[in-house]
This record gives structure tokens, sequence and C-alpha cells, in this order.
């Protein structure tokens, strides 16, 4: 709603302006709009406010000088001005300006603001006062209300500051309060803020009650003025119908002039009578002029009456409009308050009651208390009992303890005595003692005259460990000519499922096969071996069957181990190991070389070794140097170290004659050694390097057996060259590791082209080892060996002196079963070769010396027997001569 400016109420405000704010001279006829906008300007507010209390707002910010005051702003103005006690005062002056000019609901603003000051109003000084005394103790919403003293409650709980205090800082009083105890979460509230906190909600109350009486007597004043201006209002219309009335005199004129034309018709018939009559018409026109002027006074008078009632009208209708919009909002918010204020009561009789069981638990708290007091009093008193007895007891202990004192005493002097006797004796035993020692020292010499004793035996120990080990050897010949092994290979795990031909396996070397198209008894075949490994054997199992093989070595004997097998047996992960493979993995290669090393380690004090390693392979019957350059692929990096002089010699000594064509040279110990490259090696690590190489350089192919299969024959030499520092006695040792290619049916191994011609080559060089193996069985004069390659090498190792082992490999799966078959039974024959007996190279140099030795022996006793039979016959002689002499 638009404040509507007009007659004095325009000039008053306008005057008013300009009286405070004379630099901004409004003219009279200023519009409506410039009035209000001038009265919205915050900066002429401000300056209102600060004529008012000076400086109040110059800092303030709740108004922006250059900006139109908007409701919001006027609301924090209007508060602003509230807390800081300056609205109460001159709020009446204010309050007559703007609720005349403003919006209505600014206008409700301020009244509601008026209308919380108390109707008896304290004096300026006296609030200022009090609303300092209640900002300073209760610095609002800072304040901790708890930790608040108590005289400064019971101080404000005076009636006098409390009705002082303005009502907002009450409500900050109650709502402190109780934010803080919601805050704190503290249920607990002193019975002095409780009663504060009462008496602020009652005085509240009070003022709220004042206020509406206050409404309902400012109502009854409304209605009395609206009364008045209705009485007023009804007088001035009956004194315009009285108006009215009058108003029908001046009709008479009318007829006074058509009276006077009458008359001038009557004067011209009689003048005198016309005469007087004129006078008459003159005085009655006179008295008409009077009454005219008086009638238009009356309706000057009669207009401004109306114009006077309109404005009343006006006016009553908007104090009407504004009181019954001021008495609704009033209600609502007085309804509200009160509403507000009754659940606060609520809550605080809820708290005060609460507080109240809590002083009652208190107060049950103190009883215990004081209950526990006097147990503690009881107990005090018990204690002081028991201190007592203790004192009584600690007496007679005393008295004990002294009695006990004097038997001590008397104890410790006999112990004193006890003890100068054991002096005595003490010194007695030293004398002992010293007697022991002589005589121990007497008996450690003899027995160090004994340990050299027993040292020179030990000497002697060396010699019994070689005797030990000779009698080894020959245990280890006297078991057989060529020993064969059978070890099974386990399925694969792309295998699963798959049907075995294993019957049975016992420890003592005999294996069973069964035959899958002939179930039970009859297609069972029994095999013997000196030793089968079953499919869960592992490297280190074989090995440790192996190693005595390996060990004689270093004795000076010749050793040959081959693995004969199927193709995907098994022979190379035997000899060799898997790919990548860890220690426990290792195959019979490396462990073999491991093993000859860590023997030469521990005989280190009696022997100097010296080992070298050789590796060719026989592929399609061409014999291939895997450690040289020529002919393979890769070449082996010869290192300055290997080229050790002594070593040197050796090598020459091996390989006396390079003969150009020939694949192996006899060795002065009678075993054929491939005519290749020779590496000395010092360690395992060497023994590594140089397998790789070797293994890398062996020819491989894929067949449908098996997916990366040797195609040849691989023949791993070591050489042993063993110097005894004791006897300076030489011996020599050559083991052969061959890990034979497959034996294959060539129609199973799906080959052709270069596949199928190595596959022939393998079958055949297979069937020469076969051949030689039967005439060896047969004691045939002729042994093939120049049939193959592979004979030639083996020659020695299956006809000499050397102690051979064959590994029979075997595929589990049925559908190997007629390899499997031919595998075995070719083995079993060879099983039964004879080689005749191993001997050692030492051995036989050994035999010779003896002989001789028995030879010259025997020249000794013969010439000690002569010299005996002289002498006898001397005696025999004798008495014949002395019986001569007499
Ligand atoms: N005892 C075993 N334990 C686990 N796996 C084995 C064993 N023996 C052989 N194998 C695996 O069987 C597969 C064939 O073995 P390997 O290559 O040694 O046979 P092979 O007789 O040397 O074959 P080829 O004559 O074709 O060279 C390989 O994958 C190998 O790792």
């Amino acid at each position: 709603m638009t404040p509507q400016f007009y007659g004095k109420k325009r000039e008053l405000v306008i005057e008013w302006i300009n009286s405070i704010l004379p630099d901004f001279s409004l003219p009279t006829e200023a519009s409506d709009e410039e009035l209000r906008a001038c009265l919205l300007d915050g900066t002429v507010l401000c300056r209102i406010l600060n004529m008012i209390r000076p400086n109040s707002l110059n800092e303030g910010g709740y108004l922006e000088n250059s900006s139109v005051l908007q409701s919001e702003n006027v609301k924090r103005f209007l508060a602003a001005m509230d807390e800081m006690g300056i609205l109460r005062f001159e709020l009446s002056d204010l309050e007559k300006l703007i609720s005349n000019l403003l919006e209505p609901y600014i206008y409700v603003r301020i009244s509601y603001i008026y209308l919380n000051v108390p109707s008896a109003e304290p004096s300026a000084t006296v609030l200022q006062h009090v609303g300092h005394k209640f900002h300073d103790l209760f610095q609002l919403k800072h304040v901790c209300y708890d930790e608040f003293p108590v005289t400064n409650i019971l101080e404000m709980m005076e009636s006098n500051n409390l009705d002082n205090a303005p009502t907002q800082s009450l409500l900050n009083v109650v709502y402190g309060i109780l934010d803080e105890s919601v805050e704190t979460k503290n249920d607990e509230m002193t019975h002095h803020m409780a009663c504060l906190l009462r008496k602020v909600v009652q005085e509240i109350g009070r003022r709220l009650s004042t206020q509406a009486d206050h409404l309902r007597s400012q109502n009854n004043l409304y209605r009395a003025r609206e009364e008045k201006h209705q009485l007023r209002i009804r007088e001035l219309e009956a004194l315009v119908s009285a108006t009215r009335k009058e108003t029908t005199v001046t009709h008479q004129p009318q007829q006074i002039k058509s009276r006077r034309k009458k008359s001038i018709s009557w004067f011209s018939a009689s003048p005198n009578f016309c005469f007087t009559y004129l006078q008459n018409v003159n005085l009655e026109m006179e008295e008409k002029g009077k009454i005219e002027k008086q009638e238009m006074k009356l309706v000057k008078e009669n207009e401004n009456y109306i114009h006077e009632i309109a404005g009343l009208k006006q006016e009553v209708e908007i104090s009407g409009m504004m009181h019954g919009y001021n008495s609704r909002e009033m209600e609502v918010e007085a309804k509200a308050a009160i509403a507000v204020l009754q659940i606060r009561i609520k809550d605080l009789e809820t708290l005060l009651a609460d507080s109240r069981n809590k002083v009652k638990d208190l107060e049950t708290l103190l009883a215990d208390s004081r209950n526990k007091v006097k147990d503690f009093e009881s107990l005090l008193a018990d204690s002081r009992n028991k201190e007592k007895d203790l004192e009584a007891s600690f007496e007679s202990k005393c008295q004990s303890w002294s009695i006990k004192e004097k038997i001590y005493q008397s104890s410790i002097d006999f112990q004193l005595e006890v003890m100068q006797d054991l002096r005595s004796t003490s010194e007695a035993v030293k004398q002992e003692i010293m007697e022991t020692k002589k005589s121990y020292s007497f008996e450690f010499n003899h027995l160090e005259s004994k340990f050299k004793a027993l040292a020179d035996a030990a000497g002697n120990y060396h010699e019994v460990v070689a005797e030990n080990r000779k009698l080894f050897n020959e245990l280890q010949d006297l078991k057989g000519n060529i020993r064969v092994y059978c070890r099974i290979r386990p399925f694969l795990p792309r295998q699963t499922g798959k049907q075995s031909v294993i019957e049975n396996i016992s420890e003592h070397g005999q294996l069973v096969i069964a035959n899958p198209s002939r179930p039970g008894k009859d297609g069972q075949r029994l095999f013997k071996f000196n030793k089968v490994f079953g499919p869960n054997a592992t490297q280190g199992d074989v090995f440790s069957d192996i190693q005595p093989f390996v060990r004689s070595v270093v004795d000076g004997y010749n050793v040959c181990i081959f693995a004969y097998g199927q193709t995907g047996s098994g022979k190379t992960y035997t000899m060799t190991g898997p790919d990548g493979a860890t220690e426990e993995e290792w195959g019979i290669n490396y462990q073999a070389l491991n093993n000859l090393f860590r023997v030469s380690q521990s005989r280190r004090q009696h022997f100097l070794y010296e080992v070298g390693v050789q590796m060719v392979e026989i592929y399609n019957e061409q014999v291939r140097d895997l450690l040289s350059g020529d002919g393979s692929p890769r070449k082996y990096p010869y290192s300055k170290q290997y080229r050790h002089i002594k070593w040197k010699l050796l090598y020459l000594f091996f390989l006396n004659l390079h003969t150009v064509g020939i694949t192996t040279i006899s060795q002065p110990n009678g075993l054929s050694v491939p005519d290749a490259s020779m590496h000395p090696v010092t360690s395992t690590s060497d023994v590594l390097d140089l397998m790789d190489i070797g293994f890398k350089n062996r020819s491989v192919g894929a067949t449908a057996l098996n997916a990366s299969s040797s195609r040849s024959h691989s023949i791993v030499t070591v050489h042993v060259r063993g110097k005894d520092l004791k006897t300076r006695s030489v011996l020599y040792g050559n083991l052969h590791l061959v890990d034979l290619a497959g034996s294959e049916r060539v129609d199973r191994s799906e080959v052709t082209g270069d596949r199928l011609k190595e596959a022939q080559h393998i079958n055949k060089s297979l069937s020469s080892l076969g051949d030689v193996i039967f005439a060896l069985a047969k004691k045939s004069p002729h042994v093939p060996y120049r049939n193959s390659k592979l004979t030639q090498i083996l020659q020695s190792s299956l006809g000499g002196k050397a102690k051979t082992l064959m590994l029979v490999q075997i595929n589990p799966d049925a559908s190997s079963y007629s390899e499997t078959m031919g595998t075995l039974k070719f083995s079993e024959r060879v099983s039964g070769v004879e080689l005749g007996a191993a001997r050692s190279s030492k051995e036989e140099k050994d035999n010779r010396e003896l002989m001789e030795q028995i030879a010259s022996l025997k020249d000794t006793i013969a010439e000690k027997d002569e010299v005996i039979n002289r002498l006898k016959s001397l005696k025999d002689l004798k008495p014949r001569i002395q019986q001569h002499q007499r």
C-alpha cells in the first residue's frame, strides 16, 4: 500500500524534512514519489537517527547510505536500534512520522518494537543503566551461564532489574540459557539458573499480557476516535441538510421580481401607494441581499465541511485498516510468542523436574556418602583397634626376637668354631689337591705320549680309507657287468586320465607291465633290472644310486652311463634336467660333475685333481663338437684362464694325435675319446656355462611324440687326472654321459624328409648298439662295433674294462605299450651282457709293481734259502770237522 500525501500532511512532511535536512531544500510542490523516495532513502533515515542519537549509525553497517532502504534493512536497523536502547524513547516521534507516511509493514514493525517497550516506561538514564547492566552481566549470547556467579543471578532476579530490562535482553537470556543447555548436552541446570529462567519467563509473560492490555486500550481508543469522527460526520451532515433547507429561500427573489413587475404596473396606477410599496420593496431587497450573502457564506462553509468530512472519512478508513492490520498481526505474533513461551515453559518445567530429581539423587548420594563416612569412621575405629593389637603383638614378637637373637648368637659362636675346623680341613684338602695335581700332570704327560702315538696311528687313516674305497669299488665290480636301471616317467599334465601299462614295481628291481589289450595275468610280463625308479622318483633319488659309479671315476675307473628309451620317455630329463632346472632338478650330467668337484675338494690334502670336459653329438652319423666353433652353431668363448700350462700338457697327453677324419682316439687307458675340443673346468659354474652352450648347440626338432625331441645322441665326456701327493703316482678316469636319441617307430612319429632321414639314422645306430650287445651276450668272436659311430665311441664302455650303466626310460602311457615292451626286452638282454671285471688304471700299475716286488722277494727268499742251506750244511759239517781235529 502506497501512502498518499495531501493537504496539511504534505506541508507538514515537507516542512519537517526541510527543517532537519536543510540541504535537501525539498520544494513544496514535490510529488508523492519524491517525498516517499526521500523518506525511504538510507541517508535520510541515517541522518534522522543520527540526529536522535548522534553517530549511532556511522559504522554500524546496517544501512548503506547510497541505497534505498529495503524492508529487510529496516528490520535489521530497527532491531539494532532496539538493542542499542535508543529507539525506545524517541520512537514516538519516528512512529508518528513513519506510521503516517511509510508502508504499512514498516509501521507494523515499529509498532511491534514500540509495544515491546514496557507501558510504564522508565526514564532514559535508568534504562540505559539497566541495559548496560544486562549487557555486562549476560553478554547476551556470549556469556557462559553455567559458570555465572550466583550473587549476580540473585541480583538480576530482583524485581526491579527484571522490570527495567528490555524485552529483547530478557529473551536473549532465555535463549542463551536454553541454547547452552542444549549445546553442551548438559541436562543439569543449577537451581538458581532455573529460578532465574522462571522469573525471566514470568516477566516476559507479564509484559505480553501488558502489551495485550495496551493493544486492547489502543483498540478502544481507536474505536472512541472512530465514534467521535462518526458523530462529527453526523453533525456535519445535519448541518448540511439544514443549509439545504435554507437554500430554498433563494427562490424568493424570483417572486419579488414578479411582484416588482406587478408593483410597477400598480405604480403607474397609484404613485403614493407605489412609493410606499417601493420603500417596502427596497427594504425587502436589502434584506434579500443580506440573505444572499449569508447564503453564499453557508454554501462555502458547506463545501468546506464536505471536504473535511471526506478527509476525515479517509483518515478513519486508513486508521481503521491500520488498526485492523495491526491488531491481527499483533494477535498472531502474540499467539506465536505465547505458544513458544508455553513450550519453553513446559521444557523448563521438565528441566526443573529433572533437576529436582537430580537434586533428589544428589541428596540420596549425599545420604549414601554420609553412610559411607560413618562406615569409614567405624573402619577407622577398627583399624585403630587393630593397630593397638598389632602394637601388642609387635611387643610380644620383639620379646621373642630378643630370645631368638640370643639363640642365634650362640649358634653363630658354634658356627665360628665349626669354621675354624673347616679352615684347618681346607688346608688339608689343599695339600691333597696339590698332590693330586702333581699326579695329574704326570698322567697328562703320559696321555700326551699316548696322543702322539694316536696321531701316528691317524696318519695311517688315509691308507685305511684308500683300502675301504678299493673294497667298495671291488664290490661294485662284483655286482655285474652292464648294470641296467629302469626309470618310469610320470604322466605329463596334458596326459591326465590316460591308462598306464605299469602294473607293479617291486623294490628289488622287478617291474610288471600289463598289456592294455589283454587284461589279466595273461597280459602281464615281468622284467628284472638292477633297480627300478617309479614315476615319483626324484632326480636326487636317481643320482643317489648312480653316485658310486661317478665316484669311482676319481679312483681311476672308466664309467659309461647312457640313457635309452623311446622318444619322450624322459632321457634328456634324467641326463640333463628340465629347462631352467633348479639345483634339485639337475640331471645326472650336472650332479655328476658337481659331485666330482666335491670329492676332489674333500681329497685335496692327498690328491690333486684336474678335470676336463668334452661334448659331442652324433647327428646323422656325423660327430659334431658341441663346444667348438667348427661346424657348430655357437662358439665357446675360450678364456685365457683355462689355458693353464699343466692342463695343456694333459690335453696333449689325452689327444696325443689330432687324427684327421677319425672320430675317436684311443687313450692310454684303453678308452676311446671323441676327437673334440676339451675344456678344463675347475668349478660347477664352469660346467654350467659349458653345458648350457653345448645343449643349446644340440640338434633338436619337434616330432609327433615329443615337442622338442633330441634328434642326435649327445655324449658328455669328463676326463679326470688325479695325482697322489704322497706317492706321486698319477691316475686317470673317464666318465661318458650319453643321452641317446629317441628310439621310435617311424610311422608313429609321422616324420618325412629330413626328419625321416634323422629318424632312420637314429634307428640304425640304435640297432647297431643292439647288434653289439647281442654279439657280446652270445660271446661272439666278432663284435660289430664299427657299424655306427655310436658303437665306435661306446666300444670301450661296452666291451672294455669300464663300468657301464644303462638307464632305461619308460613312457607309462598305454598307447606306447609296444615301444615300451621293445625297450624293456632290449634292456633285459643288455643286463645279461658280461663285460669282464673293471680295472682301475692305478690298480693295474699296483699289480705290476706288486708282481715285480713278489718276484724280487721270491729271488731274495731263494737267495736266503740258499744261504740258510749253506749255513745248515756248514753247521752239519762243524762237528765232523771238530771230530776230525780231535
Ligand atoms: N621324471 C620326470 N618328471 C617330470 N617330467 C618328466 C620326467 N621325465 C620326462 N619328463 C618330461 O617329459 C617330456 C619328455 O621328456 P624328454 O624330452 O626328457 O624325453 P626324451 O626321452 O629325451 O625325448 P627325445 O628322445 O625325443 O629327446 C619333457 O617335457 C620332460 O620335462
